[in-house]
């Protein structure tokens, strides 16, 4: 693993009290934007100045299979994953959907589906294969694997970077995923395996208490890792472990980071226990309805935008809380000040 991708370097902290005093003189009480503050301070400070922009903001969704699924973990077949895939493609999704009411750019990456989609327009093809293992009998990938996963995912965002964006939203695909993100919660966080599981796509009562005897058997054969690139190549997906590498160079890079929710947090989850400063440039958009969500938002000291109850996943949460991103911006570089509108601070 090339470990330079871990020096995601503490945000710069020198334009805190000019921020602090920008945001105290808009004309309203202290503090009175509440969270729109929180995060004009933190994209005022990853971007260096007081007058922040957003330049060509963009989604990027990764797709992956699990060897897993076979054994019955999701309510949903193996094949929704390349399904969805063309979907995205055509426009269909709901990701689609809400990048498109924001102006959001998007790119669908293979990182790994169990399917042959040939080269296409609008689809970058890093698959590392075609799926991972099975994790209850051997680990999900090799070591080798889950390194050029990151390693694409690095290279994703840096050519996303080198075009302008400054502003990325990560969202994801995997019929399965929501058991390897359920697994590396339990790992890094040492919470109790049961409560970092949930229903994912949308799992019945029996469902649910098979998923989580085979997650437990799959934690016993692996041995209760707790390294974090040990637990991303037992029990990730290639989708999860290229998001990691993709948000980790995101970091490094300065970007601002919006996160979807459970599966792309697990990915954030790993990205920050390997590079300690990565959460400052992340942005939670949004509190999932998957028990575990919670579990490790906590683990992060995160503060989640909405609830909207949501569980699906490709990003839908972080596109439909970018308004509210955008809005800080907005805050910062529009809203009065006392002395310009001519207001009295008492
Ligand atoms: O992002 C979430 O919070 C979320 C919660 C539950 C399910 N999902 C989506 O549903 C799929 C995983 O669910 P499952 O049951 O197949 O593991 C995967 O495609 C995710 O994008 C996503
Ligand atoms: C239909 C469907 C769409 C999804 N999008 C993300 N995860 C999904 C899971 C299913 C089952």
């Amino acid at each position: 693993m090339n470990e330079t991708l871990f020096n995601v370097p503490a945000l710069d902290r020198t334009l805190t009290a000019a921020l602090q005093r920008k945001i105290d003189r808009k004309t309203k009480p202290l503090g009175a934007l509440g969270q729109i503050e929180t995060m004009a301070m933190q994209i005022g400070l990853i971007q260096r100045t007081l007058t922040p922009q957003f330049k060509q903001p963009h989604f990027v969704v990764f797709a992956g299979d699990h060897g897993a699924t076979r054994l019955g973990i999701s309510s949903a077949s193996q094949e929704v994953t390349w399904q969805m895939v063309e979907n995205f493609l055509a426009g269909g999704a709901g990701i689609n959907v809400f990048v498109r009411q924001n102006g959001l750019g998007i790119t669908i990456v293979d990182a790994g589906v169990a399917h042959n989609f040939g080269p296409r327009p609008g689809l970058v093809d890093a698959k590392i294969a075609a799926g991972t293992r099975n994790y209850v009998d051997e680990p999900a990938m090799t070591a080798a694997q889950c390194a050029l996963a990151m390693q694409r995912g690095a290279h994703i965002v840096a050519s996303l970077v080198a075009a302008g964006s400054n502003v990325i939203g990560f969202g994801e695909m995997g019929i399965g995923n929501s058991s390897s993100a359920s697994l590396i919660t339990h790992c890094l966080t040492c919470a109790p395996l049961d409560e970092c599981i949930g229903r994912g796509a949308g799992l019945g009562e029996a469902g649910l208490q098979r998923k989580r005897r085979l997650l437990a058997q799959a934690l016993a054969r692996a041995g209760q890792p707790r390294a974090p690139l040990t637990v991303l190549a037992e029990f990730g997906g290639f989708e999860i472990a290229m998001m990691a590498g993709a948000m980790l160079g995101a970091a490094q890079a300065g970007v601002l980071l919006l996160i979807d929710g459970f599966i792309a947090g697990s990915a954030a989850l790993v990205a920050s226990r390997l590079a300690p400063h990565f959460a400052e440039y992340c942005i939670f958009c949004h509190h999932s309805v998957e028990p575990g969500h919670r579990i490790q938002l906590a683990a992060m000291n995160a503060d989640p935008l909405i609830d909207l109850r949501l569980r699906l996943g490709e990003g839908t949460g972080a596109a439909l809380a970018y308004p509210l991103v955008l809005a800080a911006v907005n805050f910062l570089n529009e809203m009065a000040s006392f002395e310009s509108a001519g207001v009295s601070d008492h």
